[in-house]
């Protein structure tokens, strides 16, 4: 009997990539030369240190900065090679909450713009928050949350939106270690269920031993194979 082996695609695939920053007084080239694949169902702690390059290695898998050499493309997402598709999407560091509209609507807001009915919008946003512990935050505006707060109602945000992939930029950096242990876990149950991808960039060795694979970055370069799984 012949055994065929089935082929998974990466969800995101990065080859050779670099980029360079200009800077006022010099260019300085953050990523060289990195080569790396994001499978379904991976949970990849990205861990390096302040300034390796982290959060622009999360900005251009998520197709929001383009490399200065090399290919992104997002194989199993169908995506035209320079299209950056919606189902991967960014928990940023500094959460952009928009402040007119409060912690409900911020959630919601994304959902509406890809096609969910107001209502149903409503009752996804409310799902969401009361699973991340937030329903009484539901009425406030950002400007009324604290850091830790408004970093949990991102990744809400993110969440909602059902990604495929999700790349979060120190989702825990501003909580205490038992709410990121409760963000963990929520980020994971989801994942499981969904099958969605992982990718956290964090300084934190007990974020990051939660997770089953570990990429180390260092000055730009990616220290062991980048894959995914
Ligand atoms: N828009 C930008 N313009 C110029 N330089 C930048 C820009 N964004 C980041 N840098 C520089 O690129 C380098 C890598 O930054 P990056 O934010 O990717 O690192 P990081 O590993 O995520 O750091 P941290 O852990 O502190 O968040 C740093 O030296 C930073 O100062």
């Amino acid at each position: 009997m012949t055994v065929t082996e089935v082929r998974t695609d990466p969800l995101v695939q990065c080859q050779n990539l670099t980029l360079t920053y200009d800077g006022q007084t010099a260019a300085r080239t953050v990523l060289k030369d990195i080569s790396c694949a994001v499978m379904p169902g991976a949970q990849i702690a990205l861990v390096g240190p302040s300034g390796s390059g982290k959060s622009s290695l999360i900005h251009v898998m998520a197709g929001l900065i383009a490399p200065d050499t090399g290919v992104i493309t997002w194989p199993a997402l169908r995506a035209h090679p320079t299209e950056r598709p919606g189902k991967v999407v960014v928990a940023f560091q500094a959460p952009s909450l928009i402040s007119a509209l409060d912690v409900t609507e911020n959630i919601e807001l994304p959902l509406v713009l890809a096609g969910v009915s107001a209502s149903d919008a409503r009752v996804q946003a409310t799902a969401m928050l009361e699973s991340l512990g937030l329903g009484q935050l539901s009425t406030q505006l950002p400007e009324e949350l604290s850091g830790g707060q408004a970093q949990r109602v991102a990744l809400a945000r993110a969440l909602a939106t059902k990604p495929s992939v999700l790349l979060a930029d120190e989702p825990t950096g501003q909580v205490d270690h038992r709410t990121a242990a409760q963000l963990l876990d929520v980020v994971f149950e989801h994942a499981a269920r969904s099958g969605m991808a992982v990718v956290i960039a964090t300084h934190d060795q007990s974020v990051a031993a939660r997770c089953t694979t570990r990429w180390e970055i260092h000055d730009g370069s990616l220290q062991n194979r980048g894959i995914g799984r």
